[in-house]
């Protein structure tokens, strides 16, 4: 990128430099002369004229006002560019909306915008600029678009370079003008905007030459292509269509959850975000030094089960999002054991990875290289780890990269290739300037050992930040205390005596009081103090007492089944897929409110969010996994798996059907699908994916080999419904997880046969 700088002798000249190792610069944004030659070029600016010239005004400007603002540098696209190298010009186009993002200070000269008065008699020059603002030739051209958009710090100036303001205290003269909303302008990605509404933006705006309409949405749609000038206006916006398609494909194969999503339920999950808890850490030396120490750019926070780890990050990406400046990337991706889309090495990496590319689309080629020849199956096959790896250090190593932060939350809940993912952060971590790492942990021996070896780390212990932890979960009781008394009408004694208790047996952990808070809140003011001294301090004995609740109740069969499903399932199953698993009492199949009151009495253990249910916490399936083996009236896994098992076969058997959707016309293309309000498919989403798997882990091999032989409930199944089944994995794009179950099921036979034959054989 060439840059210019501007001497106190008011000459200019021009600098390039390496991407990468750009300084920081000012940016002009400005509409061109009718007469281009009015213009100042860069063969002029090399060989020291057009100083004369009519747009030399504008450099001047720009320069003063970089000046002004401490930035030495400043770029203009009339001189900055060698327009005469097509490979130049090629690169610039498909750089400018970054180049305009990277920018410290955008500066909108407008020309046709005077702050001078009209008339003598006029109070205001305001009142004399604000109707020309609105009317600028500015908002009518195409290139000036992104400059809008993309920078994060944008001010526009009259024709005689006051200060009128800036896009925040514009906001709504542009939006009159512009039709663009607030929220667009304030810097969000831009790929929220539906393809239409980013298309409104441009419509009415024109361009010198026609197929820079198209050209100049390359970095608004986050796709790059090579401009061929006389190819045509339509030519030009079919292959800009073909490329956002193609990126769109890409992107929704590299999806499984967006992580943010992720985040916002795992924070209501637990019950709220409490900011007085967490900033602790944020005000921490430890955290501080990462921050801002280039030696210690991995930051470790480990501590014991329920030590407030999660909602501890979950507050410093809320942190990062405030303060950092709005070119920087924030990724991240919470693990949970409970759910099979983000407990992987692989999941973690392609959260980690869909979160920067939606954020600064020009790193998608990345990602878009490798899928180009392989389609989906890049990311769920044999090899993903090795490619994913491949493309997450080639992003981290871009030049064009910006300031980027990641966070992974429990490592210790990927349940999936943890070496792998260990070594590869421990690696990763010291090799890129410009990124830094948070990620937290349980304290386990064996990821001390890997991150122990990484070169730049930070360790925050929590069990050594005690008296910080202590005080963090007083106030978080208090929190908890003043909700509890407003909901329950507590009086002032019980208020105390409640918040006394929490305070004496809390031991610095604060998923104890969470729970026991959770237990209280169903309780009036009168039973809470009862109830409160039976409920033992330590956890498991907690989940134990809370257990024991559950078996004594009338219910308690219905709930063991219940929990029993919720415990072995491989990823968090919605209500109405519960439906098919458990025996639910007469007159309450698809009764939301009736299956979620069922639900709720297991509600020291289960909650629901979105219908969908979760354990409260990690540590209350743990629970109950160690306790299912030595308790003959819980349940046994084994039995659940073929439970699980023989119901999805059931219930898939009853729903699949051709054309399940009612389409009528075969051929549809899946994008334009829309399932129906009462979606068949809901009841059975699970089991379509997770049938085999179940199948898989239900049984000793030679009983699950019969499964699958002729005559046996899996082989009936697959030859009656196994083209409904296909169809159905198509309607929930996941015919790639299809292809898996079979050779899975291959894999079974062909091990069981090698079995036979080798004992035969001896
Ligand atoms: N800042 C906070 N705001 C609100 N609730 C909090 C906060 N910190 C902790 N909690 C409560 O404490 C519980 C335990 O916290 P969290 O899940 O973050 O612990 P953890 O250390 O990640 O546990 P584990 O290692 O078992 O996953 C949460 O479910 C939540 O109810």
């Amino acid at each position: 990128m060439r840059l210019l700088q501007y001497d106190d002798n008011g000459n200019i000249s021009l600098t390039e430099f390496d991407e990468g190792n750009i300084p920081e610069y000012a940016i002009l944004s400005h509409t061109w002369e009718q007469d281009d030659s009015k213009e100042v070029t860069y063969a002029e600016v090399m060989s020291g004229t057009g100083q004369d010239k009519e747009g030399f005004k504008k450099i001047r400007f720009c320069g003063e006002q970089a000046r002004q603002d401490s930035l030495p540098y400043f770029w203009v696209d009339t001189c900055c560019i060698n327009k005469q190298i097509k490979a130049e010009l090629s690169h610039s186009i498909n750089s400018m909306f970054r180049w305009y993002r990277n920018a410290s200070r955008c500066y909108v000269y407008l020309s046709d915008v005077s702050t001078r008065k009209r008339k003598a008699s006029d109070q205001s020059s305001e009142h004399t600029w604000a109707l020309s603002f609105r009317e600028s030739r500015w908002f009518t051209r195409g290139w000036t678009l992104q400059e809008l958009l993309a920078p994060a710090s944008v001010d526009f100036f009259s024709l005689e370079g006051k200060r009128l303001g800036n896009k925040s205290s514009l906001q709504n003269q542009i939006w009159k003008a512009t039709n663009i909303p607030p929220s667009a302008l304030q810097g969000g990605s831009l790929s929220q905007f539906h393809i239409d509404e980013r298309m409104g933006w441009i419509d009415h705006r024109q361009t010198g030459r026609e197929e820079d309409k198209a050209y100049s949405l390359l970095g608004i749609f986050g796709v790059s292509m090579v401009p061929m000038y006389g190819e045509g206006i339509a030519k030009a916006f079919d292959r800009l269509w073909d490329k956002f398609r193609q990126m769109q494909k890409c992107m929704q194969d590299l999806r499984l959850t967006d992580p943010r999503d992720d985040k916002k339920r795992i924070e209501a999950t637990k019950g709220g975000l409490v900011e007085e808890a967490y900033r602790w850490v944020i005000e921490s030396s430890d955290f501080q030094k990462w921050r801002t120490s280039q030696h210690n750019r991995l930051l470790w926070i480990k501590g014991d089960a329920g030590k407030g780890k999660t909602m501890l990050l979950c507050g410093i990406a809320d942190e990062l999002q405030k303060s950092l400046p709005k070119s920087a990337l924030l990724s991240y991706v919470f693990c949970q054991a409970t759910d099979s889309r983000i407990n992987r090495a692989t999941t973690v990496l392609r959260g980690l990875i869909y979160l920067l590319v939606d954020q600064q689309p020009s790193l998608v080629p990345h990602v878009q290289t490798s899928y180009d020849k392989a389609g989906e199956a890049l990311f769920e096959d044999a090899n993903t780890w090795v490619a994913l790896t491949k493309i997450f250090s080639s992003i981290l190593q871009d030049p064009n990269l910006n300031d980027t932060y990641l966070i992974i939350d429990a490592l210790d809940e990927c349940v999936d290739d943890l070496p792998r993912l260990l070594e590869f952060i421990s690696q990763t971590s010291s090799v890129c300037p410009r990124v830094r790492w948070v990620v937290s942990s349980r304290n386990w021996p064996e990821i001390e050992k890997m991150l122990d070896t990484a070169m730049q780390k930070q360790r925050l212990c929590l069990e050594l930040n005690a008296d910080s932890v202590s005080a963090a979960v007083a106030t978080f009781i208090q929190t908890k205390v003043d909700v509890l008394s407003r909901q329950n009408h507590y009086k002032s004694e019980t208020r105390d005596t409640v918040q006394q208790y929490l305070s004496l047996n809390a031991g610095g952990t604060f998923l104890w009081v969470a729970l026991v808070c959770q237990e209280l809140s169903r309780l009036s003011g009168w039973k809470a103090v009862q109830r409160l001294k039976s409920l033992p301090p330590e956890l498991d004995a907690l989940y134990q007492r809370m257990l024991d609740q559950i078996m004594a109740s009338e219910d308690s069969e219905l709930c063991i089944s219940i929990l029993a499903v919720a415990s072995t399932v491989y990823q968090p199953i919605t209500v109405d897929e519960l439906v098919s698993f458990v025996n639910m009492p007469n007159g309450v199949d698809g009764e939301y409110e009736a299956l979620a009151e069922i639900i709720g009495y297991c509600r020291s253990f289960l909650v629901i969010r979105e219908r969908t249910i979760f354990f409260v916490h990690q540590s209350a399936k743990d629970f109950l996994g160690k306790r299912a083996p030595q308790d003959p009236f819980l349940f046994k896994t084994q039995d659940v798996h073929d439970n699980i098992f023989t119901r999805s076969l059931q219930a898939m058997s009853q729903t699949l059907k051709r054309d399940v959707y009612n389409l009528r016309a075969p051929g549809t293309l899946l994008d334009t699908i829309e399932p129906p309000i009462l979606d068949p498919l809901a009841s059975v989403r699970y089991s379509c994916l997770y049938w085999a798997d179940h199948l898989l882990d239900c049984q000793t091999r030679e009983n699950t080999i019969k499964d699958i032989k002729d005559s046996s409930s899996a082989y009936n199944f697959l030859r009656r419904y196994f083209l409904y089944w296909l169809e159905a994995l198509s309607l929930l794009k996941s015919v790639s997880e299809g292809v898996i179950i079979i050779r899975k099921l291959e894999d079974l036979q062909v091990r069981f046969l090698c079995g036979l034959i080798a004992v035969r054989l001896s």
